[in-house]
């Protein structure tokens, strides 16, 4: 279907303007002048210059001279007709793509901007592959002319060779399209792992997930190293292909120049044909290896992707819509012998729930957060959020936020829409408000004011990072003791403002009075966890209220 379409879209360019066809074509004669008159200029120059007919040989090597120079400019005239061959391919497949957005076949997040670009590259691609593929046609048809007319018996040499490799090329060069596809891919799939992983690097740190996230990149890379492999065995049949048609009909006409020279072929002749093999033949068809290799196969690449609609449909815009954790039968413990921190958790927190986390230090509060956010792979049961596994979300799914607050140099304004560039400010003001983040703005001189982290307290840089989070397009926020640097009162303020806020939170509580405000609490206090509203195990729980007791003076 792709392959079709492209010939159709060229067809039909060449169809609207017969003029173009025209012109390719002659121009490509020019362009190709001296593929034809090379071998016999050379001849007539080497037997002018052998038989001292010194003027004969100039003679010839002016007209080779004038060929080159014509050349030269049927080469700029080609690429300028190739460029209006190419455009309307450029308008089609771009009107197809936007129609198709449009009509909601594919409504990702910036797919016609993506397009946009896709459409550059497989126009760029085509021009070049047309080019190649016109040149190599004419380039032989005048390296063929020519030998036939200076001694066939050159021809039969040179011939069969090249075409041998001519073969072995067209044979790979499916195989060869396919595998350095696949390549593209697992390219760009370790790409994304690894940019994925770049993006929420703070917090794989923070939560000690070096190897889980090394783990999840080592699988694309495995992929992309194996399809570099497969990829560089039938890249093997291209330089045979390049041997074989190249340089066997040199080593022909070599080793055929005893007989040629009994045939009373001329010396001149005989330097004349390896001018033709090397300066036109071997050169058209190393062109042709690479340009097909590379341009054809990013057409093809680019085409798929433009003209197939995504298998897929986008699964990050429906989880984000739908935010939910189901921890189902969770057992972890960090390495084989040590003790579980949790051996059979369950829960779900559906959207707009919010849960407040309480324990003793130690426990594996902060371990459940990383479980949580799919920093953690658990030893069994699982972790799904939004429908899929913890461990599979992108960064920009969910929040979680350390004790210790990231800032950066720059303004107030860009740290805090550092994970939603594009919010407005009045937006970002109701945000700074809710938070609690009025006073501080206002010391530093309002949004635009300059954040030096060096010089903030541990609990100004706590209320940037809540409020970075508050802005941020996730619906999974986990705040993993995010308030600790806070006054009770600005701490309230803090959880109240990400409550209203909605998404699923989840708090890890510094102080027991995080519990008093959340709908839902778990108390961590040993390997049998207790779920409940704060009445319920106040009222149901010993522990609970022993250990609220302990922390909440009365
Ligand atoms: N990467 C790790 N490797 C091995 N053990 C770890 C690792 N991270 C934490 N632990 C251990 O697991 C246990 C639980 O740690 P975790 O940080 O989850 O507890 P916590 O309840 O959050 O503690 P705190 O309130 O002090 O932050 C602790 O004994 C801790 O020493």
């Amino acid at each position: 279907m792709r392959r079709r379409a492209v010939v159709w879209i060229v067809w039909r360019a060449l169809r609207r303007e017969p003029g173009l066809a025209r012109a390719l074509a002659g121009w490509s004669v020019v362009e190709a002048l001296p593929a034809l008159v090379i071998g016999h200029a050379v001849a007539g120059a080497v037997g002018g210059f052998a038989g001292g007919d010194i003027g004969s040989a100039v003679r010839w090597l002016g007209i080779l001279a004038a060929v080159w120079a014509a050349a030269a400019i049927g080469a700029q005239r080609v690429v300028l007709v190739v460029a209006r061959v190419v455009e309307p391919f450029r308008d089609i497949v771009l009107t197809h793509v936007v129609r198709e957005s449009i009509e909601g076949a594919r409504q990702e997040e910036g797919a016609a901007a993506r397009a946009n670009l896709q459409v550059e590259v497989a126009r760029d691609a085509l021009a070049a592959v047309i080019t190649v593929v016109r040149s190599f046609l004419f380039t032989v048809a005048g390296v063929v002319i020519g030998l036939v007319t200076l001694a066939p018996e050159i021809a039969l040499l040179v011939l069969p060779p090249f075409l041998a490799g001519l073969g072995v090329f067209l044979v790979s060069l499916p195989v060869l399209a396919r595998r350095q596809r696949d390549f593209l891919i697992a390219d760009e799939r370790s790409v994304t792992a690894v940019g994925e992983i770049a993006a929420g690097l703070r917090d794989v740190v923070a939560c000690g997930a070096e190897e889980r996230m090394g783990d999840r990149a080592a699988g694309p890379v495995r992929e992309q190293a194996a399809a570099g492999r497969a990829l560089a065995a039938v890249t093997g049949m291209r330089t045979v292909a390049l041997a074989m048609g190249g340089w066997l009909p040199l080593l022909a006409v070599l080793a055929g120049t005893p007989w040629l020279l009994r045939r009373d072929v001329t010396p001149g002749d005989v330097v004349g044909a390896l001018a033709y093999v090397t300066q036109s033949l071997s050169p058209a068809l190393g062109g042709l290896v690479s340009g097909l290799g590379m341009s054809g196969v990013r057409l093809v690449v680019t085409l798929d992707r433009l003209l197939t609609p995504p298998s897929i449909p986008a699964p990050r815009r429906e989880r984000a819509l739908r935010p939910a954790i189901e921890v189902r039968e969770v057992a972890f413990a960090y390495g084989e012998h040590a003790a579980p921190l949790f051996e059979n958790l369950s829960f779900t927190l559906t959207d707009g729930e919010h849960l407040a986390v309480i324990g003793p230090s130690g426990i594996g509060k902060s371990t459940l957060a990383a479980l949580i956010a799919g920093l953690l792979v658990p030893g069994k049961g699982e972790v799904l959020a939004g429908g899929v596994d913890a461990g599979s979300l992108h960064p920009a799914d969910r929040t979680l936020i350390p004790q210790e607050a990231y800032v950066f140099r720059g303004s107030l304004l860009e740290n805090l829409r550092y994970h939603a560039p594009d919010t407005g400010v009045a937006a970002v003001a109701r945000a700074v408000g809710e938070i609690g983040l009025g006073e501080f703005a206002e010391r530093l001189g309002g949004l635009g004011g300059e954040v030096d982290p060096g010089a903030l307290s541990a609990g100004e840089r706590q209320l940037i990072a809540l409020g970075r989070a508050y802005l941020a397009p996730a619906r999974i926020t986990i705040l993993d003791e995010a308030t600790c640097h806070l006054d009770p009162a600005a701490e309230a303020r803090a959880e109240e403002a990400f409550m209203r806020r909605g998404g699923v939170l989840v708090v890890i509580a510094h102080r027991t009075t995080s519990a008093l405000r959340a709908p839902r609490v778990l108390l961590m206090d040993g390997p049998d966890l207790a779920l409940g509203t704060h009445q319920t195990l106040r009222e149901n729980n010993p522990r609970y209220a022993d250990f609220l007791d302990e922390k909440v003076p009365t």
